[in-house]
C-alpha cells in the first residue's frame, strides 16, 4: 500500500536552507490571491493529523509550522479572509475563495501558545523555510476516515520520513504546555 502523508514531503523531507529570512504566503485561488506576508523562519513545523488543520486535497496530514503574531501581516486581498471556527482555540483565517488556511491566530492570552500565528509553510511562494520535524495527532487522522487498520503503516512510513510520530504534541511542546501551567496555577 502507497500510504500519501503530504504532497510536500511525499519524496522526502526537503531541510530547509538554514537561513530562511521570510516570504509571501499566497492562496490556491485563480485571481485575487489572497497574500500573507511573514517575516523570519518559521518553527515546530510539523505535519499535523488533526480535524482542524487545513490540508491540500489528497493529503492525510497538514504541515503546519508557528511564527510571532507580529511577524504576520496580510498583504492583499484580506477581505476574502473569514474564520472558519470563531470558536476554536486557533482561529483559522480561511480564504472564502479557495478555503485555504492562511493564519491560524490564539486570541486568549492565557494559552500556551499565545503569541504565535500558525502557517502553512507550504503555502510560500518562496523555498527554504525550515522542514517539518515530527508528526503530531497522528491517531486523529482516524477521525477524518483513515482506518484504523492503516495506522501501523502510517506509523511506519512517517519514521522513515524521519518525522516520529505522536498522539499530541512533540515532548518539548508538551513540556512548554505543562511547564505554563504550572506557573499560572504558581502565579
Ligand atoms: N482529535 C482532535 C485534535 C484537535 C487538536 O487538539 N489539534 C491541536 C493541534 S493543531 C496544530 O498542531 C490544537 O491545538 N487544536 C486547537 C485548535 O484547533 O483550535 C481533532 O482531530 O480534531
Ligand atoms: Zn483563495
Ligand atoms: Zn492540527
Amino acid at each position: 500500500m502507497t500510504v500519501h502523508i503530504h504532497p510536500s514531503i511525499d519524496n522526502g523531507v526537503k531541510q530547509g536552507s538554514g537561513s530562511f529570512a521570510g516570504g509571501t504566503l499566497v492562496c490556491k485561488c485563480a485571481d485575487k490571491k489572497v497574500k500573507v506576508g511573514v517575516k523570519g523562519d518559521v518553527a515546530h513545523n510539523h505535519a499535523c493529523g488533526c480535524t482542524k488543520c487545513w490540508k491540500p486535497s489528497g493529503a492525510t496530514f497538514s504541515v503546519v509550522a508557528v511564527v510571532p503574531r507580529e511577524n504576520v501581516t496580510v498583504l492583499e486581498n484580506g477581505d476574502k479572509l473569514k474564520i472558519v471556527d470563531t470558536a476554536a482555540v486557533i482561529q483559522r483565517h480561511a480564504c472564502s475563495g479557495c478555503g485555504t488556511h492562511m493564519y491560524g491566530r490564539i486570541e486568549n492570552k492565557g494559552h500556551p501558545f499565545f503569541g504565535l500565528d500558525f502557517i502553512h509553510p507550504e503555502l510560500f511562494q518562496e523555498s527554504g523555510s525550515a522542514a517539518p520535524g515530527f508528526a503530531a495527532f497522528v491517531s486523529s487522522v482516524i477521525e477524518s476516515g483513515v482506518k484504523p487498520a492503516d495506522m501501523a503503516g502510517i506509523r511506519s512510513r512517517l519514521k522513515e520520513l524521519g518525522l516520529e510520530p505522536y498522539d499530541c504534541l512533540s515532548p518539548p511542546l508538551m513540556d512548554a504546555i505543562a511547564t505554563h501551567v504550572a506557573n499560572s496555577k504558581a502565579a
